[in-house]
């Protein structure tokens, strides 16, 4: 073991209310939205084919030209109420909020730059409309927040100079004081999500994030932190010298997930999601694969099934419009959980041999459990090995508790529930199995 003073503040998940809050949510929604959404992944008649949000590296968008956006800045489109209205109906529980991308611009008054929306022709705080419209719906607010701010002068990716030093202070400084002002004008806030933290620089500030972090949590009790946020003593980020994970949940698994209960080590843990392969801030012409709700919702139950939660991001564009593509999708993600967001809310990993059908979760209050079906066997025979000692009695579907299926046990106790519907269902669904134990 190595001495660390920067490393992981505890061993083990946190067992606190608001930590249990978070594990039970499941579904999250994610929203990018800022200047880059004017653009939208184009300029000068030339289209963009990286991520819209950081169109502003792209040697076709001169810094010049990107760094005035902000003054054509009017969404007279946006509506928080319509936003929160639609995530209620998509079932997310709470809302992650782009406050300030890599760019810096701030979608609320921040006093600490010009760079904000006060200086726009919109005028108006986006973050509290936002913070007081998810309120409203009852859905949880957190906050995105990029370290990384290619507006400061103190900003920078490595410190090489002295002057980049004295000058990296200022943006120290100048960071910890607009953390500390959202806090104190949104203290609904949950949580903060960072990003933006992967620079020399940063991973330098062992100590300060340190204290840094320890000052935010004492501003709100309860206040949940990813793994993005700290640096160990030797500039580890996410898991400490020793492999112990810093912060409340990994932040580890952007646009991508894991297969095994193995690879998130008993950690709490996020997936943030796009739709199209890559694009977080709007772009006006989405290229390559863009996932359908079943697909999505097969990434939204394999979280749950590992213990995670999915957050499925959305970009509304220049004028505050939530795009079709998106609220179609939202539309019918919605549709789904309405009738099987039981297998979903409160729920997580069952340690059963994962089968081809699809996905074991359970509910973690009650101990119900679900099977979430994505790929009907064409012998209508699904298969489910179950610990030693338990045996299942019933086997029902969720949305038709009426119908109850045969249940067969072979030798090696395995259960065989038989399904073979004349109709096969076009989405996913959900069986109920009730066993003899609450294992
Ligand atoms: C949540 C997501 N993180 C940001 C990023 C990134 C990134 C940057 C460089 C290489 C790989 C990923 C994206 O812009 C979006 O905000």
């Amino acid at each position: 073991n190595i001495t660390l003073k920067y490393g992981a503040e505890r061993i083990g998940k946190r067992t606190d209310q608001p930590m249990q809050d978070w594990r039970n949510y499941g579904l999250g929604q994610f929203i990018h939205w800022g200047v880059y959404a004017i653009p939208g992944g184009h300029w000068n008649g030339k289209y963009y084919a990286g991520a819209a949000e950081w169109i502003r590296s792209w040697e076709g968008m001169p810094n010049e030209a990107y760094d005035n956006l902000y003054k054509e800045f009017n969404p007279k489109n946006f509506n928080a109420n319509a936003w929160a209205k639609q995530a209620k109906e998509l079932g997310a529980k709470y809302v992650i909020i782009t406050t300030k991308h890599h760019d810096g611009f701030c979608l609320w008054p921040s006093e600490y730059t010009d760079y904000t929306i006060a200086n726009t022709p919109y005028k108006k705080d986006i973050i509290g409309a936002l913070v007081e419209a998810y309120d409203k719906q009852g859905i949880d607010v957190y906050l995105y927040f990029s370290i990384i701010d290619w507006n400061h002068f103190g900003y920078k990716s490595k410190l090489v100079t002295d002057k980049d030093r004295t000058d990296y202070e200022v943006f120290k400084e100048f960071t910890r004081n607009q953390l500390i002002e959202l806090l104190t004008r949104y203290p609904e806030t949950k949580g903060l999500w960072f990003d933006g933290t992967w620079d020399a620089a940063w991973k330098e500030q062992a100590s300060y994030v340190y204290d840094l972090d320890k000052e935010l949590r004492e501003m709100i009790p309860g206040l949940i932190i990813g793994s993005r946020f700290r640096p160990d003593d030797y500039g580890n980020r996410h898991f400490d010298a020793n492999g112990n994970m810093m912060g409340d949940y990994e932040q580890g698994w952007e646009r991508k997930m894991p297969n095994t209960i193995e690879e998130v080590h008993g950690n709490d843990w996020d997936c943030v999601m796009t739709i199209p392969e890559n694009q977080w801030g709007y772009h006006s012409d989405w290229r390559g694969h863009v996932k359908t709700s079943n697909e999505l919702i097969e990434m939204l139950v394999k979280a749950v099934a590992l213990d995670g939660n999915f957050v499925l991001n959305f970009g509304p564009d220049g004028l505050g419009t939530i795009r079709k593509e998106e609220t179609k999708l939202a539309k019918q993600v919605g549709e789904w959980m309405k009738v099987n967001s039981t297998a979903i809310y409160n729920c997580g990993y069952l340690d059963w041999e994962k089968q081809d059908w699809g996905y074991f979760t359970t509910n973690r209050i009650t101990q119900e459990k679900y099977m979430v079906v994505f790929n009907q066997p064409i012998s209508g025979v699904y298969t489910v090995k179950t610990k030693k000692g338990v045996s299942i009695e019933k086997a029902y579907l969720l949305d038709n508790p009426g119908l109850e299926l045969s249940i067969e046990k072979t030798y090696n106790n395995e259960f065989l529930i038989q399904y073979n519907p004349e109709n096969h269902p076009e989405e996913p669904f959900v069986m109920v199995i009730e066993t003899n134990k609450d294992q």
